[in-house]
């Protein structure tokens, strides 16, 4: 499993410091940076104009350096400033340019548009003139690239200052990730992202981009309990919870069990139904893991049920009706405080209200109900985040958009609870199941529905193994 670091604009200053401290010097930084870039954009340049877009601060001081370098390849460049260069080392990089610098009133035509106006330092929305000559160059322009981050763009949370912004081909994260590069809207603008290294040393971050894991396959003499049982709480809708149990099936553990009455013709041949007393399917020592609230109801019994899990003390994921359900009180009755909680932007809500958590953002919103509850929150959406109590945000990599179908979400608890049972930790568990839906959604391309998404798990896991 690779861990790749994602950082506030706070944590990037202060790696540079440490960095310049050590005595590599603010301008080496920005020649890297600057030199990185130009080798990606030298890789389509091929005949192209290239314009480049240079504000005050060393984002345009990137630009300065991004424009010679490619200059001195022989490429087509003009340069186009908002301003003067207001930093030290961006009026260097704008002194070591050898050529003309263009006002910022030039509509300049070419091919290849890199914005390079504002990077982590944006502090405040693009005035009118900045913004119009974005989108108006971006217009006249085929190929769009963001220098570290799309000017207008707010590092830390991915918000976006200015109504619209252009769509970019291709974002290149100076030195790190920043966490805008996978939070939405930002996420979406962004193009091919690709990471330009400057060597710099990092330590202890907020954030963490999660890459492809390395789940262990069954021992040699593994039976179906050793590799983990699961049982799964049925309740009024039962396609919801069928359809968690076959990906549960199909993401590692051994035996799946669903828990309730149910009749119902999609239920398969090797899914033991378990219509006996809730308490007992819990009591059941060789229960690893529990999931409740695919098709749960939001009845009376339904909360008696999502009580008898908590009660049973055995490690659970909550996802969608018990969500809803859940009350501070349920965790005074269990010891057990460490489940997941998989909640869409509607039941973060949700959940927020009922913890008396009152944040911003939906990475605030996660980390900190992750630190009331003790739970691992996997926050769902275009832009899904894992975050638990006292460890660093996991980011993920864009997936699919074809993943918008019913029941996906039924998909991925499953994949949760079945990671578990299989012997992952919560945190582990909640970020190896966002990966695998995610590199399940990619193997079927467009159009699939949530019961072959639960069936491709497997060829998912097959990935990683
Ligand atoms: N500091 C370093 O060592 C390095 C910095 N790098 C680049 O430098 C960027 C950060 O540079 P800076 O901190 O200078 O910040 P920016 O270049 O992002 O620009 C911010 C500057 O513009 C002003 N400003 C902020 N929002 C504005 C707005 N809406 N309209 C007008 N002015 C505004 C600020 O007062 C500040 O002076 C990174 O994103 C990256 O591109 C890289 O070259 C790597 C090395
Ligand atoms: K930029």
């Amino acid at each position: 499993m690779t861990l790749e670091p994602v950082l506030t604009a706070e944590e990037m200053r202060a790696a540079e410091q440490r960095a310049i401290t050590a005595g590599t010097s603010e301008w080496e930084l920005l020649q890297s940076a600057g030199k990185g870039c130009a080798a990606e954009i030298t890789a389509f340049a091929n005949g192209k104009r290239v314009t480049v877009l240079c504000g005050p601060g060393n984002n345009g001081g990137d630009g300065y350096v991004i424009a010679e370098a490619l200059r001195k390849k022989g490429v087509s460049v003009r340069v186009v400033a908002l301003t003067e260069a207001e930093t030290p080392t961006a009026a260097k990089a704008r002194d070591c340019y050898n050529s003309d610098v263009e006002s910022a009133h030039s509509d300049v035509e070419g091919d290849i548009l890199v914005d390079c106006l504002f990077g982590t330092g944006l502090s405040r929305p693009l005035d009118p003139d900045a913004h119009h000559l974005l989108m108006r160059n971006a217009a006249l322009h085929q190929t769009v690239v963001a220098v570290d981050l799309p000017s207008g763009v707010v590092s830390n949370t991915g918000e976006i200052l200015n109504g619209e912004l252009p769509k970019y081909d291709y974002t290149f994260a100076l030195g790190s990730w920043k966490n805008a590069h996978f939070l939405m809207p930002s996420s979406a603008l962004l193009g091919k992202r690709i990471r330009v290294g400057l060597g710099l040393e990092f330590g202890d971050v907020s954030g963490h981009l999660f890459g492809k894991p390395a789940p262990t396959p069954p021992d040699f003499n593994a039976h179906k309990y050793s590799r983990g049982m699961v049982a799964i709480v049925g309740g009024e809708m039962h396609g919801a919870a069928i359809l968690a149990s076959e990906a549960a099936m199909r993401a590692g553990a051994g035996y799946v069990k669903l828990a309730g009455d149910t009749e119902h013709p999609a239920v398969p041949a090797d899914l033991v139904v378990d219509p006996g007393p809730l308490e007992e399917v819990l009591g059941d020592k060789r229960l690893d893991a529990v999931l409740i609230g695919p098709g749960l109801g939001r009845n009376d019994t339904a909360k008696a049920k999502l009580e008898a899990v908590f009660v049973s003390g055995k490690p659970a994921v909550f996802d969608a009706d018990a969500l809803h359900l859940i009350t501070p009180a349920m965790f005074e009755t269990s010891e057990r405080r460490c489940h997941v909680l998989t909640p869409h932007e509607g039941e973060l809500a949700v959940l927020c209200e009922a913890f008396g958590i009152d944040r911003n953002t939906k990475l605030e919103k996660a980390r900190k109900l992750a630190e009331t509850t003790g739970c691992v929150v996997a926050a769902k959406g275009a832009d899904t985040i894992v975050a638990a109590p006292s460890a660093p945000i996991r980011f993920f990599k864009p997936a699919s958009s074809w993943l918008s179908a019913a029941g996906t979400g039924d998909v991925l608890a499953g994949v949760v609870v079945s990671r578990m049972a299989a012997g992952e930790p919560p945190l582990e568990a909640a970020s190896q199941a966002v990966w695998l839906h995610g590199e399940a959604a990619r193997q079927l391309g467009p159009a699939f529905t949530a019961g072959e998404l639960a069936r491709q798990m497997r060829h998912a896991l097959a990935t990683c193994l």
